[in-house]
């Protein structure tokens, strides 16, 4: 039985340059991984088949689970005969913005390398991941990164600086495609990424949280209203800044006084079933 961690992550920056004739969106987005993970198990089965057992009625049992996918790719490009069993003890909220579900498939690739002997290296992991959805490879590598493409392209970042983070999540779920299908790139009003790539090398808290920005705020916000609401509840309660991750519907406020944390984080709770106080993980592989 082998053990491995997928962590959630949340985008500090999103953006969007232009919608591609593949209709992806080409996209540019600063992203980091936080202490808030999955718990996944792998045994391997001389059946060959590809078992998935969850913690959470939610998560899909069959093909249509990210970690079922990365198993059976894994199995077909590499002629791998066994099967494996795959429990996943869900902690990440699901649909929520925070790469669940790729943060599986991730881990899943990691722990069958490991659990079969494969000897690919974590670039030909990332490239597979790619092949599942285009948060996959940034949770192959974790840490902190600059995603570009359609996000499957990694340019490692040093970790950015100390603070906590206080997730909170609403009651809805959100469909990442309905979400990107709703945006008008024409007008958008862009984050400075750069500057947000400063801010990290730099470890200059304030600059960082007057660099959050997320394209898809607008959209996720036009759909579910509740969503602008937890984010004004949130900073009234004392965060330093807020920010919707990925398509939402998840928001989160950076803290860098623990007292505050529990304040923040006892307020949301009186109205928001979903909320966690967490750190960001930092570097690469430091759960891996
Ligand atoms: C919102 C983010 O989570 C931010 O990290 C990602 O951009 C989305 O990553 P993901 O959930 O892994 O997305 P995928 O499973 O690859 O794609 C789901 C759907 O989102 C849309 N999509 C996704 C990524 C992208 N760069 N452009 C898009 O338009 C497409 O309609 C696609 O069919
Ligand atoms: N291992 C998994 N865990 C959770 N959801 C999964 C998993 N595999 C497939 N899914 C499906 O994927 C959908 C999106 O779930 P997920 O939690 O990955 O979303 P997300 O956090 O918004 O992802 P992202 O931030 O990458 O857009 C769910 O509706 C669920 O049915």
């Amino acid at each position: 039985m082998l053990y491995v961690k997928a962590p959630a992550k949340i985008n500090l920056t999103l953006d969007v340059l232009y919608k591609r004739p593949d209709n992806f969106h080409e996209v540019e987005m600063v992203m980091t991984t936080v202490d808030l993970a999955d718990r996944i198990s792998l045994e391997s089965r001389e059946d060959g088949v590809i078992q998935i057992i969850s913690t959470d009625n939610f998560v899909p049992n069959d093909h249509r689970n990210f970690a079922y996918q990365a198993a059976r790719l894994i199995k077909d490009t590499y002629g791998i005969r066994q099967g494996v069993s795959i429990t996943i003890e869900k902690e990440i909220p699901i649909a929520a913005g925070l790469a669940g579900g790729s943060s599986d498939a991730a881990a899943t690739l990691k722990g069958l390398n490991e659990l079969w002997d494969l000897g690919l290296s974590i670039d030909e992991l990332a490239e597979l991941g790619a092949k599942i959805g285009s948060d996959v490879s940034f949770c192959v590598y974790g840490g902190t990164a600059l995603a570009t493409g359609r996000g499957e392209k990694i340019a490692e970042l040093p970790a950015p600086p100390n603070c906590w983070v206080v997730l909170a999540k609403p009651k809805i779920g959100v469909s990442t495609a309905e979400v990107y299908g709703g945006l008008k790139v024409e007008g958008l009003k862009h984050p400075n990424t750069k500057q947000m790539i400063q801010a990290i090398e730099t470890k200059d808290y304030e600059l960082l949280c007057s660099s959050l920005g997320n394209v898809l705020e607008t959209v996720t916000f036009n759909l579910h209203p509740e969503v602008v609401m937890l984010k004004e509840q949130m900073k009234r309660f004392g965060a330093d800044a807020t920010l919707m991750s990925g398509s939402g519907p998840t928001v989160f406020g950076l803290v860098d006084s623990e007292a505050r944390v529990s304040r923040i984080y006892n307020g949301l709770r009186g109205f928001c079933e979903e909320v966690y106080a967490v750190r960001i993980l930092g570097e690469r592989n430091t759960l891996a």
